[in-house]
């Protein structure tokens, strides 16, 4: 079946919805684009594409489901920041949740590996050029 395309904002914005998934210990959980997507290899926060008529957080419950296998509660996904950057032709705006409550054990369903960092380690990582200025601001969050 295909795929409805992500929903745009009417100015051609890209909305994109990601999770900071945080532990006892103040680690994050950040994941490995596979092969064959664009900016393959790179670490990333779990999340995905808003789909059409979709609310962020609704978006972001399902992709934390269909990425990771966990469950969450939409009053468990706390607004942390945003990064508003160009991607290729056209402009993403990624909403940021902190989650510090989940069901289930995380587990890869797509990405080539998870791991959980520490916030300082995520300088030694390579994400994608928008998640540069959230780095600095999850360190002082968590
Ligand atoms: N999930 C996520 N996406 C990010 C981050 N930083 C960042 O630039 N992006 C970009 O936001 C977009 C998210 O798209 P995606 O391909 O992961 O979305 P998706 O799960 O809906 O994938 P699909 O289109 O294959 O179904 C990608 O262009 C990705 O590179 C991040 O930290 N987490």
């Amino acid at each position: 079946m295909l795929k409805p395309p992500p929903a745009r904002l009417e100015n051609g914005l890209l909305l994109v919805v990601a999770a900071a998934l945080i532990d006892g210990d103040r680690r994050v959980l950040v994941q490995q684009r596979p092969p064959g997507k664009p900016m393959a290899g790179l670490w990333e926060f779990p999340g995905g594409k808003v789909d059409p008529g979709e609310l962020p957080e609704a978006a972001l419950c399902r992709e934390l489901h269909e990425e990771l296998g966990i469950a969450v509660e939409a009053a468990c996904l706390a607004p942390a920041t945003f990064a508003s950057e160009a991607l290729g032709e056209r402009h993403l705006v990624l909403l940021l949740y902190a989650v510090r409550e989940w069901s289930g054990v995380p587990r890869a369903q797509h990405a080539t590996a998870l791991r959980w960092v520490r916030p300082i380690e995520l300088h030694g990582l390579d994400m994608p050029p928008a998640d540069q200025p959230l780095i600095a601001l999850l360190d002082a969050l968590i």
